[in-house]
């Protein structure tokens, strides 16, 4: 699959090259790639942004945040030669007539070329039309399309829409960065490599599934962005549905690109909408206000930098989640997601049903159900709670729930985490679709997410506060304990 000799020289095209993604993320994955030889030594890395820059002052930008955003120690020889490849493009996405520049730089060679747009999605069909007019897409390019891709159903059609004039759906890689996350994965592993879940993945043996993607951090600078968003479309409509959907599919033939995205749709389209006559009993709104992280205050919502007073954009959801099909019938999935929540802290809890008779009252009344924890970050892992019988001779039979842990840091101790941005730019380099979203699942989620908006909008609701470092407005408990459940704290 990561076939190096396999891999064709490019044009690694990035449009936003000098933007926040590009110097967090898309600049240090290639550097780590390639340091590990996994990019074409004839590849080059073309930053295209509207700045007046100099090459060496790009090449300087490139260094500066490689050092500042890889964790690990910096081999100055190979950072040395991974700047020798990277060249510097200006150019006004919006000017077509300016990317007569961009294909001079291009000229020559027939290397595939790859357009990363990591700008606002808005601009995506206005840089399609500029390489077309200059005559810069050829059958074998590919284009990167960063989340979210619009901000409805309609919206998002007007992009692809766009874009697809000029690029065909097997030249285009839609990003949700949490497709590259080894956890997220190892889902696939976990529930097609082992017969133990394989078998007792339905109605039958699951009672419920809690998902919870908890954030630390605030807005971080990107309040104007952020506040046309909300958490439902930066976070529920792309990355929540997505794990989801890997979580609730049907086993796919074979690990190809459709055969995974065809599985996944198939859930997406089979979520029960939520709609203005049940968005009270099914979902939940929050802001969160000033609070304490870590012992130190920290602002609310409101009090940002640069924050409007009279917002009412959600920063934390909780959701009920039903998925109308055999496997899935009367299982409800339970996901949470917010800003400044007491930690970083992501997981997936598979709670499996009862034994329906107890032999072990002497020492158990009530015996807990299996649960099953994936840890999507941090602290990467798998574990499984089973009840035991508790060693010596005092007692004959007593049992205790105990933890079979897989912790990712101590069974791989020499194995490196990656980040997601090198997977999916490897995924991207080698032509393979696998681990990107395909239209028709954008679409899907959108008419999902469109509803729950919707019913929001209609209900003119404020957003329930909650504290900053709190893990959500109390009305995500109740929305939980109506079903006599509770969240895993
Ligand atoms: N940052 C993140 O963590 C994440 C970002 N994303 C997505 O990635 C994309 C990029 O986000 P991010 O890097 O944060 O955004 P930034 O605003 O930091 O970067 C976007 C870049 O695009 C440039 N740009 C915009 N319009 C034009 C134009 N007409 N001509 C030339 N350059 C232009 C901006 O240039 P200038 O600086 O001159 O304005 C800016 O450098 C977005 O789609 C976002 O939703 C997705 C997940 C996470
Ligand atoms: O896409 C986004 O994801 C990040 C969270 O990503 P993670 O890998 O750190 O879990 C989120 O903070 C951001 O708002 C959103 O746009």
């Amino acid at each position: 699959m990561n076939n190096i000799e396999s891999q064709s020289a490019s044009e690694i095209v990035i449009f936003g090259a000098v933007g926040d993604l590009s110097r967090r993320k898309l600049l240090p994955a290639l550097y780590q790639l390639d340091l590990v030889g996994l990019v074409n030594k004839d590849s080059r890395i073309v930053g295209v942004a509207r700045q007046d820059m100099s090459e060496k002052d790009f090449k300087a930008f490139v260094e500066e945040n490689i050092r500042n955003f890889v964790k690990e120690a910096i081999d100055d020889e190979k950072l040395a030669s991974f700047l020798d490849r990277v060249i510097y493009q200006k150019l006004d996405f919006k000017e077509t007539d300016s990317y007569k520049n961009l294909a001079a730089t291009l000229k020559g060679g027939n290397k595939t070329r790859v357009y990363y747009f990591s700008t606002p999605p808005a601009i995506y069909g206005d840089i399609g039309e500029g390489l077309h007019q200059a005559k810069l897409i050829h059958a074998g390019d590919r284009v990167v399309m960063e989340k979210p891709i619009g901000h409805c159903l309609e919206s998002s059609k007007v992009i692809n829409d766009h874009v697809s004039k000029y690029f065909k759906e097997n030249q285009i890689y839609r990003i949700d960065h949490y497709l590259g996350k080894e956890t997220v994965l190892n889902l696939l592993a976990l529930r097609f490599a082992n017969s133990l879940f394989t078998t007792n993945w339905d109605r039958n043996c699951i009672d419920h599934v809690q998902i919870t993607v908890a954030e630390s951090v605030g807005i971080e600078g990107r309040w104007g962005f952020y506040d046309e968003a909300g958490q439902m479309r930066d976070m529920v409509q792309n990355h929540l549905l997505q794990v989801l959907s890997l979580l609730a599919m049907e086993p796919p033939a074979d690990l190809s690109a459709d055969s995974i995205r065809d599985e996944k749709l198939k859930v997406i389209k089979a979520l029960v909408p939520i709609t203005r006559q049940n968005i009270h009993e099914k979902t939940v709104r929050g802001q969160y206000s000033d609070g304490f992280l870590d012992g130190s205050p920290v602002p609310g919502y409101l009090n940002e930098e640069g924050a409007n007073q009279e917002s009412t954009t959600e920063t934390f959801v909780a959701i009920k989640a039903e998925i109308d099909n055999w496997r899935w019938s009367g299982v409800p999935f339970y996901l949470r997601t917010g800003k400044r929540m007491p930690a970083k802290h992501s997981e997936i809890v598979i709670h499996f049903k009862k034994q329906p008779h107890n032999i072990f009252k002497d020492s158990y009344s009530d015996l807990p159900a299996n649960k099953l924890t994936i840890r999507l970050q941090p602290d990467e892992g798998v574990e499984l709670q089973v009840m035991n019988k508790i060693p010596g001779l005092l007692s004959q039979m007593d049992v205790q729930e105990n933890a079979l842990d897989l912790s990712f840091s101590e069974t791989y101790k020499d194995e490196r985490v990656a980040d997601a941005y090198e997977r999916l730019f490897l995924e991207i380099l080698n032509g393979n679709q696998s681990l990107f979203v395909r239209r028709d699942e954008v679409e899907a989620a959108w008419v999902w997410a469109d509803s729950i908006i919707d019913a929001w909008a209609s209900t003119n609701d404020k957003p329930k506060p909650y504290a900053a470092g709190s893990w959500g407005p109390v009305a995500s408990i109740s929305l939980i304990a109506r079903d006599d459940r509770q969240w895993v704290e």
